[in-house]
């Protein structure tokens, strides 16, 4: 008799469904949970999934070294959308699978950012402090209609937003390198970063981490915001540069921040506490049940049809990498990012 596949899941927030669970039980796999509650450290990885054949990866890291200690793992898949924080070329070289779940937690990414968003112009956190604290504090908000929000990264959530911000009476702008047709329908003027960010009273990223992303919004971008703007960043932490953001909110260039992902998670240290007008979530924005429930099953299908030997339905290929690589101006990408995998 065969022996049982061993899963190991690091995500945090399997939510309350047990569907996913179940049915990797009921394919015959041995399914461990994360025991501390949090992304694991690189010793807790290996400790925790030493033995492994598939690890359900939350948002922790799992860098070279790590993988490379692996021996038994086949397939690495990730809880979420972005896969930042894995050597998918590490995994490609050792022959390991690299899944992801897109799309499953775009309507409820989208949904949290306009929570943020709302909670930033009409200050409504505040005002629940406030009150709670027996203050009767009416503080005056800013108007939604007729704004302008510029939307860095028109993919799936980013379409989503822009959705949403049509039924609010909005004026879109979009960045994208890749400009799509369908997002029109919801009024997406594309521009170029630079006017995106001089027009725009509200500014959302929903851009991958990667090396063609990673700062780009920098001291010389965040200059060219409208003064009086918010941003918002439930994509990834790396996206922005922290000391010109720093400088963007201590100047009042930006008048209110939100940010639902941290290069390390939690962070080590608490982050803006002393800004009255940043609001920070821990990494929340895509969870409901629903999306839980829809990402546990995306993983499993994935985790099954490797373990059944079948190409798994959402790998992170090469390519992915590849086209991060080849948008970045003057950079060549290793030859092993463009092998297909079945050759
Ligand atoms: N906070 C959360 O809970 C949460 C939840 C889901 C996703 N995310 C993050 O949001 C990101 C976006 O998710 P998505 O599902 O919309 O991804 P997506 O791949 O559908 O969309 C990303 C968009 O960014 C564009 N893009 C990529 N590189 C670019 C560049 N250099 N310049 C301009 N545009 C570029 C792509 O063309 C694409 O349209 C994920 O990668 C993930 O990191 C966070
Ligand atoms: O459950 C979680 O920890 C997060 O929802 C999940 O990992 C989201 O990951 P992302 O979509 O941001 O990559």
């Amino acid at each position: 008799m065969a022996s049982k596949w061993i899963v190991c899941a690091t995500a945090v927030t399997f939510g309350r469904s047990k569907e996913p669970i179940e049915r990797l039980e009921a394919a015959g796999c041995e399914v461990r949970l994360n025991p501390y509650g949090r992304p694991l450290h690189k010793d807790e990885m290996l400790e925790f999934a030493g033995d492994a054949d598939a690890l359900i990866l939350g948002n922790d890291d799992l860098p070279a070294s790590v993988i490379r200690k692996l021996k038994k793992l086949k397939v690495i898949a990730r809880y979420g959308v972005g896969f930042d924080g894995v050597d998918i070329a590490e995994a490609r070289d050792l022959d390991i699978e690299v899944t992801y779940a897109p799309a499953a937690n775009r309507e409820e990414t989208a949904d949290f950012t306009f929570g943020l968003i709302l909670d930033l112009e009409r200050h409504i956190s505040q005002m629940v402090i406030d009150t709670r604290a027996g203050k009767w504090n009416k503080i005056t908000g800013t108007s939604l209609y007729g704004k302008t929000i510029g939307i860095i990264g028109v993919g799936q959530i980013g379409t989503a937003v822009a959705r949403r911000a049509m039924g609010f009476g909005m004026d879109i702008l979009g960045y994208d390198i890749e400009q799509r047709n369908e997002p029109t329908v919801y009024g997406v003027v594309y521009t170029t970063l630079n006017d995106l960010l001089r027009r725009s009273d509200i500014i959302t990223i929903h851009l991958p981490l990667d090396d063609s992303t990673r700062n780009l919004i920098g001291a010389r971008e965040l200059r060219f915001v409208k003064p009086g703007a918010i941003l918002i960043n439930t994509a990834r932490a790396g996206i922005v540069r922290h000391g010109a953001l720093d400088h963007a909110l201590k100047t009042g260039r930006l008048a209110g921040f939100a940010i639902d992902v941290f290069g390390q998670e939690p962070p080590e240290h608490q982050p803006y506490y002393d800004y009255d007008n940043v609001l920070v979530t821990p990494h929340v924005a895509g969870n409901t049940t629903e999306a839980s429930r829809r990402m546990g099953n995306i993983v499993v299908d994935n985790i099954l049809a490797v373990k059944d030997g079948a190409d798994p339905p959402d790998p992170v290929t090469p390519q992915h990498l590849y086209e991060s690589m080849i948008s970045m101006s003057g950079t060549t990408p290793p030859a092993k990012f463009i092998v297909p995998r079945n050759e």
